[in-house]
């Protein structure tokens, strides 16, 4: 398990992020949402101990991250930066044989099937010669065979066509059915993880606002509509208006019985989706709140 506490960083005095609180356990896959510049990638730096300048404590299986070389071995980062500065001359042969050496339970053989195999990219090129998406595919390969109890993806399909994010989701659904391992993705195409991920992380203004899992996201979120002025007594997230229309956007316990009789009392109840409920959350709210 990874738990942070009180964890809070920022550059230059202004606040990224504000005593974050959390714990992320082991064969759960993570979606960390948030708007851009909101400060998600300087939450998984941390998380991988590129990032060391904060307050608050991060444990890795108890133990201070920074001070555990543990967690360099089973916490891996996978960026989708194409720059890997001095190691771009390297061939993607010789920078797995790297990798093989930093992460303990790197699988190689697993790393050159999936890069000739799945992704047909030939193993003897320099990095620097490949285009941009296959750059973001060796890292993903990376963290794909690296075996890490904790897999961090930031941007994972950033630069990639349809049928290579489709390869690699097929690839990242077997490689983490699994109960030890856990993945983190920062992403913003919310539909495509959708499915994967068994647990939602929502950042905005440098604090976790939403952090549940996705059985209790789909068991409580509901989009309620009504052509009458009248408001039902929920906890309403965020709201429309279609002409004469009324659109509440809801999160909340609310049993099967309760919605028949929202019903007969001509309310509509519908599906409620991930990523509207993400813009519901970030922004109806936001600027609610600023009202
Ligand atoms: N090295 C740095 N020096 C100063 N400010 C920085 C630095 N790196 C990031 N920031 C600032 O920190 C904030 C958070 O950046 P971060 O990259 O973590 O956001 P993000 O949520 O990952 O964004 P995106 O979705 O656009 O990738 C931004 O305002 C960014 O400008």
């Amino acid at each position: 398990m990874i738990e942070i506490k009180n964890l809070s960083m920022a550059y230059y005095e202004k606040p990224i992020l504000k005593d974050i609180n959390l714990k992320l356990d082991r064969g759960k896959i993570y979606g960390l949402f948030g708007r851009n510049g909101v400060g998600k990638t300087t939450l998984l730096k941390i998380l991988s101990n590129q990032i060391v300048s904060y307050k608050g404590k991060i444990s890795y299986e108890g133990e201070k991250i920074t001070e555990n070389r543990k967690s360099l071995e089973h916490i891996c980062y996978v960026s989708s930066d194409d720059n890997l500065g001095y190691f771009q001359n390297y061939s993607l042969n010789n920078l797995l044989k790297n990798n093989a050496m930093l992460y303990v339970n790197f699988d190689l053989d697993y790393a050159l099937k999936l890069l000739t195999e799945e992704f047909n990219i030939n193993p003897y090129r320099k990095y620097k010669q490949l285009s941009k998406g296959n750059k973001v595919i060796f890292n993903l390969i990376v963290g794909l065979a690296a075996n890490c109890d904790f897999t961090i993806f930031d941007e994972p399909s950033s630069g990639l066509d349809a049928i290579n994010r489709t390869k690699f989701y097929k690839v990242f659904s077997e490689v983490f059915d699994n109960e030890n391992k856990t993945a983190i993705i920062a992403t913003h195409i919310i539909d495509e993880i959708e499915h994967y991920i068994t647990d939602i992380l929502i950042l905005k203004k440098a604090e976790i606002v939403f952090n549940d899992t996705i059985e209790n996201f789909e068991e409580k979120s509901f989009i309620i509509t009504s052509d009458t002025e009248s408001v039902p007594n929920l906890n309403i997230i965020g709201e429309e208006s279609l002409g004469s229309m009324k659109i509440y956007y809801v999160y909340d316990e609310v049993s099967e019985d309760i919605k028949r009789e929202f019903t007969t009392s001509g309310f509509k109840i519908s599906k409620l989706d991930l990523q509207k409920f993400f813009i519901e959350m970030v922004e109806a709210k936001e600027n609610k709140d600023e009202k």
